[in-house]
């Protein structure tokens, strides 16, 4: 990348008011003029909708086929002439984390004098996806950091239905646990549904309880836990100073784990926002149009500079592994935006790693501390 224009926000001079607070500051750094250069060559890459997405009812699972045979291709230097100054600050999303958990130590700290008792986080992990043991890690590690008790049941990838949610219900009876969760994806042969819902709704941390969700949608209601990484993206957002009421926001992908709540939750702060997916015709023109860019595709490279109006937010939500000999382990994370291109057109964006993935643990610690503080009456 190079360029001194390249800026990066420190956690130093942010104080969080912290995290469930959510409020609005003011906008900064929007530009209003589009992309137009590159949008000629973006409109060549469209995709083909093929003829049986037609035919697919709205639970159809996102599969953006076409879009990662496009990804799969390195992206392409930038054009001669047509190419932006990199100008966008790097929002530091790991800073921002490591600013929250110490503000969680502390509040944990304080708890644990004031009621003799620590949040407790029960994390129910099914199956030996290598991806989900480590996040699983980073929960443990991250709940350790701040004082918060942790309770991990592993289960194997064979294992029926009920063996988790019997789990589940031990963990819902146990009172030094505040905040459940079953790391997804799990196993295809499971019904995801029926098992979040066996989550105790008071300690569905995760936020993936249905009435957990319904109530994000609700404006006239208040759901006890939102999603981490919606929660994650806006914190990001309002950290960065970014103001969102009557911005345009895409939100790219609707899954229950950011997508669709990204978007509920957005919609909360005022914001006009468009949702799109795999079967979205012309998703390019979408985003050009857009304020802010949030991307939760699972697409490495799906969105490119050309998708991009100059002086957009854009937050990426992928971690996508990209094969790499160079790297130790043959492979590299990677996000679902075109780092590269969406640097010399934004004005601010999220690395990966380093942006939404450490904020989203930040988010679920934050959530089990809110969890306990209520069991304990100590909620503001
Ligand atoms: N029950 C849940 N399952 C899943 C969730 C979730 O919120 N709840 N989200 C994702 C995975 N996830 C947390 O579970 C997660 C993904 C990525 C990161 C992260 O910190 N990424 C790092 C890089 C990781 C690395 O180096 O290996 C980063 O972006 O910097 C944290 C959590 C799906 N399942």
């Amino acid at each position: 990348m190079g360029g001194a224009a390249v800026a990066v926000l420190s956690a130093t001079r942010r104080r969080s008011t912290l995290i469930s607070s959510l409020i609005s500051r003011p906008a900064r750094g929007l530009h209003e003029a589009t992309a137009a250069a590159g949008e000629e060559k973006a409109r060549t890459r469209r995709r083909r909708r093929s003829s049986s997405s037609r035919l697919l009812g709205s639970d159809f699972a996102d599969t953006w086929d076409q879009a990662s045979r496009e990804a799969a291709r390195p992206p392409p230097p930038p054009a001669a002439g047509v190419g932006y100054e990199p100008m966008a600050t790097i929002i530091d999303g790991k800073s921002i984390a490591e600013d929250i958990r110490l503000q969680i130590a502390e509040e944990v700290c304080q708890m644990k004098n004031a009621v003799g008792h620590v949040p407790g986080l029960a994390v129910v992990l099914v199956g030996n996806r290598r991806d989900s043991e480590s996040y699983v890690r980073f929960k443990v590690k991250g709940c350790e950091e701040v004082g918060i008790k942790s309770l991990l049941a592993e289960l194997p990838g064979n294992c029926t239905e009920d063996e988790v949610v019997d789990s589940v219900s031990r963990f819902n009876e146990d009172p030094s646990v505040h905040g459940i969760l079953v790391q997804l994806p799990l196993p295809q042969h499971m019904d995801e549904e029926k098992i979040l819902s066996a989550i105790s709704l008071e300690k569905d941390v995760d936020g993936f309880h249905p009435l957990n969700v319904g109530n994000l949608a609700l404006r006239s209601r208040k759901p006890l836990f939102i999603s981490c990484a919606a929660k994650a993206c806006l914190e990001l957002l309002l950290q960065s100073g970014i103001d969102l009421m009557g911005k345009h926001i895409t939100v790219i992908g609707r899954s229950k784990v950011v997508g669709l709540p990204t978007s509920l939750l957005l919609q909360r702060h005022h914001a006009t926002v468009s949702v799109i997916h795999a079967f979205t015709e012309n998703p390019e023109e979408i985003t050009c149009e857009s304020d802010i860019v949030i991307s939760a595709a699972g697409v490495a490279n799906l969105v490119r500079g050309s998708w991009l109006k100059k002086g957009a937010v854009v937050i990426d939500v992928g971690t996508n592994p990209v094969e790499d000999p160079a790297s130790d382990y043959g492979y590299r994370l990677t996000g679902d935006v075109c780092f590269e291109e969406a640097v010399r057109v934004a004005s601010a964006i999220t690395p990966v790693p380093g942006g939404v993935g450490p904020m989203t643990i930040a988010m679920l610690l934050a959530n089990t501390l809110d969890s306990a503080k209520r069991v304990y009456g100590l909620s503001d």
